[in-house]
């Protein structure tokens, strides 16, 4: 090998050095370095806002870097805008899927790959070279299935296959465990390991920093656009990361509970009776009362997802009632939800959160407009003056309430999501998984501000399968194909509601 005369390692997977990249006034890198061996599995982590994306962006020739080196295998990168060369270098999975969901599995591996000689490749060519491409990096996929049959670590096998075929030895996953469940996790974990052991190189994006722990070894920290830190995993404790992350040393957030405070005796706000959703949940008698948060676990196909959409609107139950301070809301209509009081911080802000070439103002008063000014009219003053409070205590990175959405980072759009269900300071706050995306400090920012919600008399449920979600409420249900398995107060310990949320739990 041509490199192996001047160093006894392998070049590096990818090696990025000096990389700047400012989008208008906004620096989002600031000369930032990066540098990930063959078949090392390297943790990129900062802040909603760091530059992460971005880096992403620039790695696989998404962004022209304003300045600044990369490298593959100690090569320089391809020439921006080649996109066959960048995808034989790297590929990146992203949260949201790039395969295309009609098509079979075996088209999505073959998809824009045939040159003009092969017009004619049959069906069973197609299958047997997808076969082939699978089981060659171990995959077990049917490559008949369609791609939206199948589960979202398979999907994302499928992608990774597909990447490799191209002859890419770097993969990188930005959040890939959003929308999977433990064990999905795990498959997805030991895949990962098992494609490292053969020299593939993993650059791992999460806010989850135990899945750090447990699938990297080295660990690189960006700050507001700048490299703080690269390090092995096992040098660097939680606390450190988190003091790397923020610039600043907080600690043990993460393992608050909610006070046990005294046993509340008014009215429920929010009631369902007999709710149910047939071959989703059983019927469900729920009572939420004010300064209450209550916790709906649940893996994926428990159910609570399901619960929760119903209880906004987005779903129309098959059977039961829903109550808000004793009036009846009208089923499967969100906007009867929203009168009735119900605020909602859905799950997945690309589709149904905002109107992203909208300013960040707009979006976060788009539930309130006929609160801020009157006969209906919008006064800018009061609507940027309402966003300013909002980008304060939700701790949004934003240039300021004229920015659109669309130039914040990922978890900065969140933050607008949750300021948007804020607004119109509903009775009963629904919310589904509300820190997806969301870095540590700024998760704890949110579920405090959740908790206040409560605090000040309204009734809040989360929806999620994330223990730090369900830190802060009063109490948790735990479902498990779709029936309550299981109830908790403030106490419970990580182990005992996961093993409820896996359908190991004990009995009620
Ligand atoms: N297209 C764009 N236009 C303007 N600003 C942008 C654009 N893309 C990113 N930025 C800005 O660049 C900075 C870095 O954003 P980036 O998306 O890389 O952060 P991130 O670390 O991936 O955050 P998150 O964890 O929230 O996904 C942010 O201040 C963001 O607002």
């Amino acid at each position: 090998m041509p490199h192996a005369a001047h160093s006894a390692h392998a070049p590096a997977a990818v090696h990025a050095e000096g990389i700047v990249k400012r989008f208008g006034p906004t620096v989002a890198l600031d000369g930032v370095r990066l540098t990930v061996a063959p078949g090392e599995s390297h943790a990129l982590v900062g802040r909603n806002g760091a530059g992460k994306s971005t880096l992403v962006s620039v790695l696989t020739g998404l962004h022209k870097p304003d300045a600044g080196s990369v490298t593959f295998d100690g090569e320089p990168a391809p020439a921006f805008g080649d996109t066959a060369a960048w995808q034989s270098k790297v590929a990146c999975v992203y949260q949201k899927s790039m395969v295309v969901p009609d098509l079979t599995v075996a088209e999505n591996l073959f998809l824009n790959r045939f040159d003009a000689g092969s017009r004619f490749i049959s069906w069973r060519q197609l299958r047997r070279r997808a076969e082939e491409l699978l089981a060659g990096y171990g995959v077990s996929v049917d490559p008949m299935a369609r791609a939206k049959d199948l589960a979202v670590e398979q999907r994302q096998f499928v992608e990774i296959a597909r990447a490799l075929s191209f002859g890419a030895r770097l993969i990188i996953l930005d959040e890939p465990t959003a929308q999977l469940d433990a064990r999905g996790i795990q498959r997805l974990f030991a895949k990962l390991r098992e494609l490292q052991s053969q020299g593939v190189a993993f650059l791992f994006i999460s806010h989850h920093l135990q899945e750090v722990y447990e699938l990297c070894t080295t660990v690189t920290v960006y700050r507001d656009a700048r490299h703080v830190v690269t390090a092995p995993v096992a040098e660097l404790t939680k606390d450190d990361l988190v003091a790397a992350m923020t610039g600043d040393s907080i600690s043990g957030t993460s393992q608050w509970h909610a006070p046990v405070g005294p046993v509340r005796t008014e009215e429920p706000v929010l009631r369902t009776e007999g709710l149910t959703l047939e071959g989703e949940f059983e019927p469900l008698d729920l009572e939420v009362r004010p300064g209450e948060v209550l916790g709906l676990a649940g893996a994926a196909a428990s159910g609570n997802t399901a619960l929760g959409e119903i209880l906004v609107g987005m779903r129309k139950a098959s059977g039961g009632r829903i109550t808000v301070r004793g009036r009846e809301v009208k089923p499967g209509s969100v906007p009867h939800a929203l009168d009735a009081g119900i605020g909602y911080i859905p799950e997945d802000r690309h589709r149904q959160g905002l109107v992203v070439d909208r300013s960040v103002a707009e979006n976060a008063t788009l539930t309130v407009t006929d609160q801020l000014g009157p006969w209906g009219t919008v006064l800018p003053s009061r609507t940027r003056e309402f966003a300013q409070s909002m980008i304060a205590s939700l701790d949004i990175k934003t240039q300021g309430p004229e920015q659109p959405v669309s130039g914040l980072s990922g978890g900065n759009q969140q933050k607008v999501v949750v300021a948007r269900a804020l607004a119109r300071r509903p009775s009963a706050l629904v919310a589904l998984r509300p820190t997806a995306g969301v870095d540590v400090k700024s998760k704890d920012a949110l579920l405090g501000v959740v908790r206040r919600v409560a605090d000040e008399g309204s009734a809040a449920v989360i929806i999620s399968d994330e223990l730090d979600d369900l830190r802060v409420c009063d109490r948790v249900l735990a479902l498990f194909h779709g029936r309550v398995v299981a109830t908790f107060g403030s106490g419970w310990t990580d182990r005992e509601l996961v093993a409820a949320m896996e359908g190991v739990g004990e009995q009620e």
